[in-house]
């Protein structure tokens, strides 16, 4: 039987039109559910018409899991989903935002605060290019990225996935939608999804809106902003991703004037379908709908209902586990994070709550034909249904040497130097290679975990050299040094060890332990100990050039005069070739402040074109390093 929308020589329209006829209700709102991998197999695809799997931060098939593995289970997966009635291939979608950084061996590139101090959207769209690449070699074809938030306060536990707190500076960065999708044609419609080929991803949008501006920083809080400020800061990425086609956006666990974003359908159905024209899908972020409400999916049926209304086209739903008091044998509530795993919730929950509210009219069939269209609309552009089975032609494209070389690129580009010896005329860097004795020290020196930061391998980081393959900040040191320069490396040495060393000069790297989202979050964002005492220890008694790995500006000021060379690398990735390549002059310092590094705390939010501005350095600041 001909089956019009199978033909790819048909217009897109009639595709979606003739598929979503014949679509029963239960298979729309299959399609609107996406499942955590843990909880996915063939059989739940097949039987629940599931229309989207994703990785969770971490959420891997195994440890250390090859391209082939990646590729095994996505195939599993999209196997049960082509076995369905209607053969609708299901979209694996996956959060790769600096680089495909949940698969071990992937290239990890800087953090989008990183990005943001390059000032090169070029730059940035080839990491996109490369990013997709790595990807689909494991059988991927959608990414949770870019983040375009615009971070009003670095106390936010995610500033670093935020390339400034300067909206053209994120409108800018936006190029890596073109990256990652390719370029969308000259004129085509405006809001249409694009996606090249299958040497490119689906892109997402996040999250929407206004989540770098939540009070003091506190993620998925409330953001309270005027019109022209909601407008003018925290939309201007969307007006350009949507503009270069972004295919899907994901909305905020955040508010804005007190109004949850995954229940505000002014702003997502309103603004964003309706005035923007998008025609991608909206997707919730993972339990959205679920945290509408406080405590989290304590009235779930309220969430599905504002959520659905609200516009969201595609649900991230995973296991909701309860924790209970054993001993009060009560159901406790509270923050999400509290919640134990004891009594699983079934995803089946979200598909029958929907499913009621639709055959009770309380959620019409044009809000669901809408969402399905909009998912199918993607996945027809993409070319999912011509082909849905992922294959190992890309896999020698993760963590290759192209890519590694890029992202080395990309750490030179990044690095911002703050401070250069005590004066012009007495220049600390570029160092010089051929130095008799060196010392490097700090908790960041040989720590590719800690250089990466958080969203690597696991949600939160890891700390370590274990986790993946790449090149530790001492390592790339010792590789440039002339080889007679002995390199000694003690992590935090005392201040009697230094004096006594006959070092020509130390170079101590230290900063903030990895960290995402809520566990991010910190209201003192002084250096942990032992960096401080590092510093001091170091500085006190030799020449000394402190590199600071920070997802954000830290407290500094009171070491400023002892250190006498200070280099923000913000979380470099596994490329930490690229910092010795600059220190040691190969390559010139270019980066700007992508973000105003602030005095004291007490000064938070301060962002450049505020009345009140005294930062230690400025938004845009870059200092001179003597013509070599
Ligand atoms: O990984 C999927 C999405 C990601 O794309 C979003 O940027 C991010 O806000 C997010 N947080 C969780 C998440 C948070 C807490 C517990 C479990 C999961 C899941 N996700």
């Amino acid at each position: 039987e001909y089956l019009k929308y199978k033909d790819p020589k048909q217009p897109l329209g009639a595709r979606i039109k003739d598929l979503l006829r014949r679509m029963t209700l239960e298979e729309k709102i299959g399609q609107m559910t996406q499942i955590e991998r843990t909880v996915a197999s063939a059989d739940v695809m097949r039987n629940y018409y599931i229309g989207s799997v994703l990785s969770g931060g971490g959420s891997a098939p195994s440890q250390e899991a090859s391209p082939q593995a990646w590729i095994n289970m996505v195939n599993d997966f999209q196997s049960g989903s082509l076995s369905t009635r209607l053969g609708i291939p299901m979209i694996y979608g996956i959060d790769a935002v600096h680089g495909h950084n949940n698969v071990y061996g992937a290239t990890i590139f800087p953090h989008n605060v990183g990005l943001g101090a390059t000032g090169e959207p070029k730059l940035v769209r080839r990491i996109g290019v490369a990013t997709a690449l790595e990807v689909r070699a494991t059988g991927i074809p959608y990414v949770f990225a870019p983040c375009i938030a615009v971070c009003r306060d670095p106390r936010w536990g995610r500033c670093y996935e935020s390339y400034s707190e300067d909206p053209s500076v994120v409108r800018a960065m936006t190029e890596v939608v073109n990256g990652l999708q390719g370029e969308i044609p000259k004129g085509s419609r405006l809001g249409v999804p694009f996606v090249a080929g299958k040497k490119n991803v689906v892109a997402c949008a996040k999250h929407y809106v206004g989540d770098g501006g939540t009070t003091r920083g506190i993620n998925e809080n409330n953001t309270v902003t005027s019109w022209h400020g909601l407008l003018s800061i925290h939309m201007t990425g969307y007006f350009t991703s949507i503009i270069k086609g972004v295919s899907t956006v994901m909305v905020s666990y955040s508010s804005v004037n007190g109004v949850k974003m995954h229940a505000n359908r002014d702003l997502v159905t309103g603004i964003l379908k309706k005035t923007l024209r998008f025609r991608g899908f909206v997707i919730s972020d993972w339990q959205g709908i679920d945290r509408i409400t406080t405590p989290p999916h304590s009235n779930y049926s309220y969430s599905i209902y504002a959520g659905i209304s609200a516009g969201i086209d595609m649900v991230g739903f995973f296991q909701v586990y309860v924790q209970f008091s054993e001993e009060l044998g009560i159901q406790l509530t509270g923050d999400f994070n509290l919640w134990q795993i004891m009594v699983p919730y079934n995803y089946t929950e979200l598909i029958d709550g929907l499913t009621y509210q639709v055959n009770n009219n309380l959620i019409p069939v044009s809000r669901i034909d809408d969402a399905v269209r909009r998912i199918l609309r993607v996945k027809f552009m993409m070319g999912l249904f011509e082909d849905p089975m992922a294959d190992t032609s890309l896999v020698y494209q993760l963590g290759s040497r192209e890519h590694r070389e890029l992202a080395r690129e990309a750490v030179r580009k990044s690095l911002v130097l703050l401070k250069n010896g005590e004066s012009v005329d007495k220049p600390l860097l570029p160092l010089p290679k051929k130095a008799g004795k060196i010392l490097v020290a700090g908790s960041h020196a040989d720590n590719l975990g800690s250089q990466c930061g958080g969203w690597t391998i696991e949600w939160q980081g890891l700390s370590g050299n274990n986790l993946t393959i790449g090149t530790t900040i001492l390592s790339a040191i010792k590789s440039t040094v002339d080889l007679t320069t002995q390199v000694v490396y003690e992590e935090n040495p005392e201040a009697k060890y230094v004096k006594s060393g006959e070092f020509s000069y130390a170079i101590v790297v230290v900063g903030e332990p990895p960290y995402a989202e809520t566990q991010g979050d910190n209201l003192n964002l002084t250096i942990p100990e032992p960096g401080p005492s590092t510093i001091s220890n170091v500085c006190g008694e030799v020449k000394c050039v402190v590199v600071i790995i920070s997802g954000r500006p830290l407290v500094i000021e009171p070491y400023v005069n002892m250190m006498g060379a200070i280099v923000a690398a913000w979380l470099p990735g596994t490329e930490g070739q690229g910092v010795a390549d600059v220190l040691f002059g190969d390559y010139g310092f270019t980066a700007k402040l992508p973000r105003t590094w602030f005095r004291r705390v007490d000064q938070l939010p301060m962002n450049v074109g505020d009345d009140h501005y005294d930062p230690l350095y400025p938004f845009g600041q870059r200092e001179r390093e003597r013509e070599i």
